[in-house]
Parts: C-alpha cells; sequence; structure tokens
C-alpha cells in the first residue's frame, strides 16, 4: 500500500456507527477542519460530547445509502457486518473508504500515528498486527522527546530562508545538510544565531 497525508480541511467525512471504535477514528480527525458526519442511532458518551461542542454533525438513525454523498472519506465503523459491507458496497470507486471489520473491503487503512509539530511519525503494519503498530509508537513516542516540535519549527524557518537567499546550488545543501546537527535540536542560541547569519 501507499503512504501519503491527506489534507482533510473542508473535506466531508462520514462515520458510520456511534460506539468505540468509531469514537476512537472520531477522534483522530478531529482537529484536520474537515467536515465530520457520524451516522448511527446511538453515540458513546465522548460522541455526545464532541456533538454538543460542535465538532461533529450527527446524523441520528440508521445508515441509508445517500448518506455518503459528496463524502470524499468514509469510515464503516458499524457492529453490524451486512451495514458495513453496504457502506462499502454504495461508495463509489473514487472515495475513500476504511471499513474497520474488513481490511479486505478498505482501500485504506489509518495508521498509528503521533506528532511533534509538523514532525509526524505514522506507522503501519498493514493489518498484520495492530497492537505491535501500537507498541512501535509508543517505543518511538519516547524516542522523539519534546525538543523535536521546535526543532522542526527552525528547520522550517531555515530552509525557507535558505531557499530564498542562497543561489549556489552545492552550499545550499551543504546548508541543508548542516541544520541536520544535533547541536540545532539541543540548542536554541545555535538555532537563532544560525537564522540571523542567514540573510
Ligand atoms: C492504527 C490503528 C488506528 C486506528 O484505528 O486509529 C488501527 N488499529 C488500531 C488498534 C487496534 N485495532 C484492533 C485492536 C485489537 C487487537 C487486534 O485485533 O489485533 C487494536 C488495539 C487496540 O485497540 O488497542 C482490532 C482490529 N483492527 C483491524 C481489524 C479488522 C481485521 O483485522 O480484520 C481488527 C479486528 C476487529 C475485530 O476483532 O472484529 C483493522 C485495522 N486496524 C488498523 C488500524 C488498520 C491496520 C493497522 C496496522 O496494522 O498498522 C486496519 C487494517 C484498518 C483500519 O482500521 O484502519 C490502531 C493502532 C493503535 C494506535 O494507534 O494506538
Ligand atoms: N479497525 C479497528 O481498529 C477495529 C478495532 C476493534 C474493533 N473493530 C470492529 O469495529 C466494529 C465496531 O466495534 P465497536 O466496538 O465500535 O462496536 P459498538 O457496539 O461499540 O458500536 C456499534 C455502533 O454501530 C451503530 N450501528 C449499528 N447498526 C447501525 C446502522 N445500521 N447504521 C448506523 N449505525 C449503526 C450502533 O448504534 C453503535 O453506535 C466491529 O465490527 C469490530 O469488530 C475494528
Amino acid at each position: 500500500m501507499y503512504p501519503v497525508m491527506l489534507d482533510l480541511v473542508g473535506k466531508k467525512v462520514v462515520v458510520v456507527g456511534g460506539g468505540r471504535v468509531a469514537a476512537h477514528k472520531v477522534n483522530k480527525l478531529l482537529g484536520q477542519n474537515a467536515e465530520i458526519v457520524v451516522v448511527s442511532p446511538t453515540l458513546t458518551e465522548t460522541l455526545h460530547t464532541y456533538e454538543q461542542n460542535g465538532d461533529i454533525h450527527w446524523i441520528q438513525r440508521s445508515f441509508e445509502n445517500a448518506d455518503i454523498d459528496d463524502a470524499f472519506l468514509v469510515i464503516a465503523a458499524t457492529d453490524d457486518r451486512q451495514v458495513n459491507a453496504q457502506v462499502k458496497a454504495s461508495c463509489q470507486q473514487h472515495q475513500l473508504v476504511n471499513v474497520a471489520d474488513s481490511p479486505e473491503e478498505s482501500n485504506f487503512y489509518n495508521m498509528a500515528a503521533f506528532e511533534r509539530g509538523k514532525l509526524k511519525i505514522a506507522i503501519s503494519t498493514e493489518g498484520a498486527s495492530p497492537l505491535l503498530a501500537k507498541q512501535l509508537k509508543r517505543d518511538l513516542n519516547e524516542f522523539f522527546d519534546d525538543s523535536y516540535g521546535e526543532y522542526l519549527s527552525f528547520l522550517f524557518a531555515a530552509r525557507e530562508k535558505i531557499k530564498l537567499a542562497v543561489h549556489d546550488e552545492q552550499l545550499k545543501l551543504f546548508l541543508l545538510k548542516e541544520i541536520l546537527d544535533d547541536r540545532f535540536r539541543k540548542n536554541e542560541r545555535e538555532r537563532e544565531l544560525f537564522l540571523l547569519h542567514i540573510q
């Protein structure tokens, strides 16, 4: 499978089902500025809170085929195999669909992911072992301490400056490699000095 990052801003995302798994998937979608619609006769307490906060729109009934019209991304997460299969069947080929109880019917999988600012680490075992993905996420979460958040902001700012100010291709590449030195991650003063010197 082919890993990508998706921009969901303003996109309609439909989650069918309002149970534990749906709540987990919705939780990970919050903050993407997508238009999240949950279709389900019932909601967990957490999903109710999201609904009260205006983070999701709740359609309080069983799934109907037209619910996924205009959806960019669809997640079928009911506890009913037939309903999940119906959700998949009602999707068009260009729609992204994840069926929680059927990797075979899904055209994308969710990844175990965490971030430090602009650094996003996402792990997939392609369904072989979601628990291993979870364990690796925890291990890497410890390895990448909080310093990476600010470091990534620095790398972004420095790269933008280098792209604007340095026209010699060799020097540009040298500087882009140089800022990967650990001293820039560990030392704010080094970062400030570097940014001051690139004009
Ligand atoms: C990344 C994560 C994202 C998320 O959902 O957020 C995710 N599953 C997570 C956890 C988790 N899932 C399950 C357990 C119970 C233990 C177990 O069964 O092993 C746990 C552990 C827990 O909950 O602690 C059960 C399960 N999962 C799938 C099936 C269906 C099947 O295998 O047939 C069943 C059986 C359902 C049943 O028994 O009926 C299928 C998928 N789950 C995936 C992703 C995709 C492949 C990911 C990969 O392999 O890398 C894929 C293919 C599709 C998808 O759902 O996208 C999250 C990672 C942890 C994290 O990030 O903390
Ligand atoms: N992919 C994953 O990561 C993963 C992990 C664990 C379990 N699962 C699978 O996910 C599924 C859901 O599990 P759960 O624990 O959330 O179940 P659950 O019982 O907590 O929730 C099921 C939800 O589906 C809703 N629902 C039932 N029929 C519906 C219909 N016709 N239309 C709309 N909504 C309907 C119910 O109202 C309820 O809100 C199960 O098939 C389970 O095997 C997937």
